[in-house]
């Protein structure tokens, strides 16, 4: 099921809060309120609960709801938020300013229950629509993993916590890539050859935890992400070879059996100044030495000694 919409009320007005957060919950939204324009600017920039809709009233003390909704747009969000303004003071002109500074709409005090309801789901409309984009946008898709550019987001999403952390820790950047896949393609033909993608990506996805990124990187080519030292790694690569390798792939009444080659660079926070390309093209360095060595196996190197290499 869907999550609820996260609305936002920003009026100074406790009653007319009150009112109209009592159709937000009507209209089976989630209900934040703000009583100033300050309040509703720190809810924003909360990273945990952002809000999707939020209602602007537009006479306010300090900071007035066309300020307010200035200082919103200028924020940079994944979703942006769709904003209705709402005043008692309702000449035309006023409406225009409204839309001119980035509401999306525009609706009079006192307001109309079912309407205001209506018009809370246009926006859960828009602000759906936008989810479906951004997702289209991440998803590879065959597999339904990440594609390449939501992977090298995830990636510096993953370096800066890292960077950010107390305690030392290391995390680990894997390309991998199924070993002599042009073949399968040429002897069972491309239908085999999706359904292998479509499976390696399964089983690669259940070899890390949830918050750990595994994204399609190319055609046959695959980029892990973990929080991991080099011991662990080592036995987290072993495990994921085996994974692939040991249960054959099934279409039909082909079946076949594969294997992966894999390339691991160690990042420790004394590297993550470095820009991700460098990490992406050390570690497919590492899985092109495993591919002229035989294949079938892992590579693991710290960043450092790489870089000192
Ligand atoms: N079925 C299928 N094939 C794909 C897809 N994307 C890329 N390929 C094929 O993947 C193959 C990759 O071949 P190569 O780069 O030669 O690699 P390889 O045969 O795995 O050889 P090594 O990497 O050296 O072990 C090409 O034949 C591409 O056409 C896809 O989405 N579906």
């Amino acid at each position: 099921m869907d999550k609820k919409m996260q609305v936002l009320v920003v009026d100074d007005n406790e009653i007319d809060c009150l009112t109209t957060g009592s159709f937000v919950e009507k209209a089976n939204m989630n209900l934040l309120v703000a009583n100033d324009p300050y309040s509703a600017l720190e809810i924003i920039a909360n990273q945990e609960i952002t809000p999707e809709i939020i209602v602007v009233d537009w006479i306010m003390p300090k900071m007035n709801g066309l300020e307010l909704c200035q200082k919103i747009r200028e924020l940079k969000f994944t979703i942006t938020p769709y904003i209705i303004m709402v005043t008692s003071n309702s000449l035309g002109e006023n409406e225009q300013n409204a839309l001119d500074v980035g509401a999306d709409d525009f609706i009079e005090k006192p307001i109309h229950g079912a309407i205001f309801i209506s018009r809370l789901r246009v926006g859960a409309r828009i602000i759906n629509l936008q989810k479906k984009l951004l997702s289209l946008a991440h998803t590879d898709e065959l597999t339904g993993l990440l594609n390449r550019r939501a992977a090298i987001d995830a990636c510096k999403t993953h370096l800066s916590r890292l960077a950010r952390t107390e305690v030392p820790l290391s995390h680990c950047l894997i390309i991998s890539d199924i070993d002599f896949f042009k073949k399968i393609n040429d002897t069972y033909g491309h239908e085999m050859g999706d359904r292998v993608l479509v499976d390696v990506s399964k089983r690669l996805r259940n070899s890390l935890r949830p918050f750990e990124t595994v994204a399609r990187f190319g055609g046959e080519e695959f980029l892990l992400y973990c929080e991991a030292n080099e011991k662990e790694i080592k036995l987290i690569l072993e495990r994921m070879r085996k994974a692939i390798c040991t249960d054959p792939y099934t279409l039909n009444d082909v079946s076949l059996n594969l294997t992966m080659s894999f390339g691991c660079v160690v990042i420790k926070q004394n590297d993550t100044h470095h820009d991700i390309n460098e990490f992406i093209k050390t570690a497919d360095s590492l899985l092109y030495e495993v591919k002229n060595a035989g294949r079938d196996n892992f590579k693991v190197a710290t960043f450092a000694s790489m870089k000192n290499d």
